[in-house]
């Protein structure tokens, strides 16, 4: 098998220019999933993985998880995809997941580039919406199965595939499609693999444990029957702006305490064991300086900000749907607007319960408004957060494929993130499931100038290829 490991991590080095080349072409379909005009691309994207594993001769299926509607218009949603590669009953079957849909990106948001077409600039970063959340990951365990291919060596376990495209939209459908295939497209599954993460810093690799939840609230604000001229009838009417801005402001407090009453009651108390493993991990303040390009930090030690980051619930403030933002001076009073926000959750509160407080407070706060105007609170996606057993096989095999590969032992983190899905995963096929990341904490997801550094990425396949080699060769 050592043979093996360098054979393969000299082929993928070796053909680093084909696999940046093949990462441009999806980064080159803008798969958002939470625009209505982008979702012929989402579909694209979808066909462009079902195209790619059938020439790699694994069994593709693929499942409709229904429709949604979207900007006023009925949408269908996008296939998940399901491939198959190796059904040996003598191997270990690993089922790994990831995502093909992007979040939303404009020049104008001050991306140094165009977000959909790859630049690799002098420091060996990869410039793109969607290389490094989710496309590089995704593409790279197809990498893995066709340098086996082109190596002649054996692939050491059966691979189940499972592809989404709509992670950053609340993976609409994906859940019940899990459930309902348990027992048959999901049934000889032994472990679980999801490379969708990143490192806590810049410079050690690490496996993740642990996510935190999500509760995404939609609360808007109706008035007029139509968007007003601000000086005819500011002044005699409520706007909804006015409320909304009044509501949102009492959600949390600028160092990040939530005002909902309750919401802290359900968080998981501190142990002494959980202290402890703050010590020792690759983090300092200057990665959360560098990944935020800032020294807006709340928080002034290591400590507290992973406490943030894992442990404690958070909410973060969005967006206003209906709001005039463009350049110039539009006097317009919004006839409704939609205030966006999250809590990300964490152990032991409960998605049904967070709503529920949510909604009680923001409505005895509009109450004390005397406003005319109407309002509704609904939660648009929720997801659970998510904790794991690391003394699993799954962790062992994955420690030891990052120490063949990077010379050094994980960190074991938890994530600040929500992947819903892993605790369905967890539940549903009632088997471990493990983070394993490919990028780096300053590879800026979700943000302008998203990025994931050309040795993530080579190291990365070379990675998931190890891990699925320590997996083919665990006893239990
Ligand atoms: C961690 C993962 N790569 C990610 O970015 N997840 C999203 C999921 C989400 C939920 N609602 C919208 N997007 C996240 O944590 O924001
Ligand atoms: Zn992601
Ligand atoms: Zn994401």
């Amino acid at each position: 098998m050592a043979d093996n490991h360098e054979k393969i991590a000299t082929y993928i080095r070796q053909n680093e220019k084909y696999y940046i080349q093949r990462l441009a072409e999806v980064v080159a379909i803008p798969s958002v999933s939470g625009e209505a005009a982008r979702r012929p691309d989402v579909f694209r994207m979808g066909e462009w993985l079902v195209n790619e594993l059938k020439r790699l001769g694994a069994s593709v299926e693929t499942r409709a998880p229904g429709k949604q509607t979207l900007e006023g218009k009925e949408l269908d949603l996008p296939p998940v995809v399901l491939g198959t590669y190796g059904t040996d009953a003598k191997k270990k079957t690993v089922l790994v997941y990831g995502h093909y849909d992007v979040q939303p990106a404009f020049k104008s948001d001050g991306w140094n580039t165009d977000p959909w077409t790859l630049v690799e600039d002098s420091q060996g970063r990869l410039l793109g919406r969607g290389s490094t959340d989710d496309k590089a990951p995704v593409i790279s365990w197809l990498w893995v199965i066709e340098a086996h291919q082109k190596l002649g060596i054996d692939f050491p376990v059966n691979l189940k595939m499972c592809f989404e495209g709509m992670e950053e939209s609340g993976s609409e459908g994906l859940d019940e499609i899990i459930y309902a295939e348990a027992d048959k497209y999901f049934k000889d599954v032994d472990c679980v693999c999801i490379s969708d993460n990143y490192w806590l810093g810049v410079e050690k690799p690490c496996l993740t444990y642990g996510l935190r939840g999500i509760s995404y609230f939609n609360l808007t604000v109706s008035g007029p029957g139509k968007d007003l001229h601000s000086g005819v009838f500011g002044g005699t009417v409520h706007e909804p702006m006015t409320d909304l801005i009044t509501l949102m402001s009492k959600l949390v407090t600028v160092d990040g305490k939530i005002l909902v009453p309750g919401v802290y009651d359900d968080v998981a108390p501190r142990t002494e064991a959980e202290d402890k493993l703050y010590q020792n991990l690759a983090f300092k303040l200057d990665d959360i300086h560098s990944a935020t390009e800032s020294k807006t930090t709340i928080f002034d030690t290591e400590k507290e900000v992973l406490m943030a980051r894992w442990r404690n619930p958070s909410l973060s403030l969005h967006g206003i749907e209906g709001a005039f933002y463009s350049p110039g001076a539009k006097t317009v009073i919004p006839a409704k607007v939609i205030g966006k926000f999250s809590i990300r959750t964490v152990p032991n509160q409960e998605p049904a319960k967070i709503t529920e407080l949510v909604r009680k407070y923001i409505e005895s706060e509009f109450a004390k408004l005397k406003s005319k105007n109407t309002i509704s609170v609904d939660c648009g996606h929720a997801g659970k957060w998510w904790v794991a057993d690391v003394n699993h096989w799954n962790y062992v095999a994955a420690s030891k494929a990052v120490q063949k590969v990077f010379k050094a032992s994980p960190d074991f983190t938890r994530e600040g993130g929500s992947i819903p899905v892993t605790l369905t995963f967890q539940e549903a096929l009632k088997k471990s499931v493990l983070l394993l990341p490919m990028g780096k904490s300053d590879d800026g997801a979700h943000s302008i100038n998203e990025k994931i550094d050309k040795r993530n990425y080579i190291e990365g396949i070379n990675l998931l290829s190890s891990y699925l080699h320590e997996v083919g060769v665990v006893q239990v």
